[in-house]
């Protein structure tokens, strides 16, 4: 039976109080491993060795040095591929088409970005006459915020914590991260590669555990933490937001969204319908960018309805490294339940189940997985339960529109607001729309097609600041400015 083990200052530790919680494989409900909880004596332990590592080596290195150590890092991730493909697919069960081709290579990706951006990007100065007749010099300063929280989802674990991780140790602050209860694998895991490429002791650290009375909960709650990025659900990033407050440290929140897809009836077919098949139904459509509600113009409504059947039926569930797996379970049976339960709701509120709603028939092996249905919805109105709430499962609601306003008004209708899909050839309306639609981001004839160098992150309750490029820098480090007189 694998065990996971807390990694602070650079040595893996159980814990004092000998907690242990499963740690699950979805596809067959099979417990693979032992997790050992941190209590607040390995949270103190933790962030004591990330501020202590800040005044370390660490904290005297040059920058290029810094940049030298996570491009070692990030080929590290790259040797080891096969032992981050095996471990994240162990937490989440997910087809290993899918965590080969966006999971893990995003993993040596999201320092590679950083590296550059740390390199290239200068800060401002101004010149200015003192009344005196002389000159000043004013110049901006970027400098480490610290200790940095990083607490993560089940859903991509290795990208979402390395998207942060990257530019949190590229700008020069250490961390301590609270990987998802789900999914301890791959965090654990880095654990090694930075002690392999010899990253100071406390630079990195791993804390096991759940959220409330928690490792979560005492991490976010720590007063030598400095700063938080959250990614997770919009409940948990208003309560992260509370410990912050306390303390005054500033947050960076990823959260949920029950995203749009707008298809007109000029839209390249082939296109909209593999990209609306991957949106809708990719990694369980645990993507927190994933499509929830689809809204057609009239005139193509039935043929897109149809299409998106086929494709939903065509996707077999199986075993991760099956190479016809074409989706996995979703991540657990609580929120296969939870899952089940909205797919219950619509059915109860009247939607006519196009394809779906239930747990597919699966092999006697596979039966205790967390299994679900891609499934699609239509008939509902907008006030309906799956049209307006965040599922995180492989479906969808389709809707007819007959107009640039209704559409508009009934995406911009919810109270998230993190990714919209708009499929149309007509080049000048896709971007009237883009420029109207209550998102942080929005794309044309895509979906999840990533440059690391764009802000990323959500409006109204989908998020605050937005992450990648530059814009991490300005949550990953505090600017200072200098005026020196002569
Ligand atoms: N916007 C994005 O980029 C993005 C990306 C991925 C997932 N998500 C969202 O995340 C959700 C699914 O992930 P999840 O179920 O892991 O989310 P979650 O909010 O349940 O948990 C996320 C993390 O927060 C921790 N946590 C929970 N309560 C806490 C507390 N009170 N204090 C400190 N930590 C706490 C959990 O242990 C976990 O590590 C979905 O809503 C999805 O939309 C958003
Ligand atoms: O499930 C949510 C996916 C988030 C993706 C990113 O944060 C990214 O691509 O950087």
């Amino acid at each position: 039976m694998k065990e996971f083990l807390n990694f602070i200052n650079g040595e893996y530790v159980k814990n004092v109080s000998g907690k242990m919680f499963d740690d699950i494989n979805p596809v067959n409900g099979q417990v693979i491993g032992k997790i050992y909880e941190a209590g607040r004596p390995e949270v103190d332990a933790a962030v004591a060795a990330a501020k202590a590592a800040l005044k370390g080596d660490w904290g005297r290195i040059s920058v290029v040095e810094r940049a030298k150590l996570l491009d070692a890092v990030a080929g590290e991730i790259n040797r080891r591929f096969d032992d981050f493909l095996q471990a994240e697919i162990a937490d989440t069960g997910k087809p290993a088409s899918l965590a080969s081709h966006i999971d893990i290579p995003r993993g040596a990706a999201n320092f590679q970005i950083f590296i550059d951006t740390i390199k290239s990007t200068a800060t401002e100065s101004f010149n200015m006459r003192t009344p005196d007749g002389k000159t000043a010099l004013s110049y901006g300063v970027r400098v480490p915020r610290g200790v940095i929280a990083v607490v993560c989802p089940w859903n991509l674990p290795l990208l979402l914590m390395t998207w942060k991780v990257g530019p949190a140790l590229a700008c020069g602050n250490t961390v301590v991260v609270k990987p998802s209860e789900e999914t301890p694998a791959t965090a654990t895991l880095l654990g090694e590669v930075m002690n392999a490429v010899g990253m100071p002791k406390g630079v990195y650290n791993v804390v096991h555990g759940f959220g409330p009375d928690s490792a979560g909960a005492f991490l976010t709650s720590h007063p030598d933490v400095n700063g938080i990025t959250f990614t997770g659900e919009t409940r948990t990033g208003s309560a992260i937001m509370k410990a912050a407050a306390d303390g005054v440290r500033p947050v960076s929140l990823e959260m949920g969204g029950k995203n749009a897809a707008v298809v007109f009836a000029d839209c390249d077919f082939q296109v909209t319908i593999d990209t609306l098949t991957r949106s809708c139904f990719e990694n369980a459509g645990q993507v927190c960018l994933g499509t929830e509600r689809v809204y057609v113009e009239r005139p193509i409504f039935e043929k897109v309805v149809a299409a998106l059947k086929e494709r939903a039926e065509s996707m077999k569930p199986g075993l991760p490294f099956e190479k016809d797996t074409k989706i996995g379970p979703v991540i657990s049976k609580e929120h296969q339940e939870k899952v089940l339960g909205l797919y219950k709701s619509a059915k109860d509120e009247g939607a006519t189940i196009v394809t779906g709603g239930g747990v597919p028939d699966m092999p006697e092996e596979l039966k205790g997985g967390s299994w679900v249905q891609p499934t699609i919805w239509t008939g509902l109105p907008e006030t309906a339960t799956v049209v307006t709430e965040e599922i995180f499962g492989p479906c969808c609601h389709i809707s007819p529109f007959d107009s640039e306003e209704e559409v508009l008004g009934k995406v911009n209708a919810n109270r998230y607001g993190l990714a919209t899909a708009i499929f149309t050839q007509d080049i000048s309306r896709a971007n009237r729309l883009a420029h109207q639609i209550e998102v942080g981001l929005c794309w044309i004839n895509a979906w999840f097609l990533r440059d690391l160098r764009t802000p990323f992150g959500g409006s109204k309750q989908s998020g605050i600041g937005r992450e990648g490029g530059v814009h991490s820098l300005e949550f990953y480090t505090e600017l200072r400015n200098v005026m020196v007189k002569f």
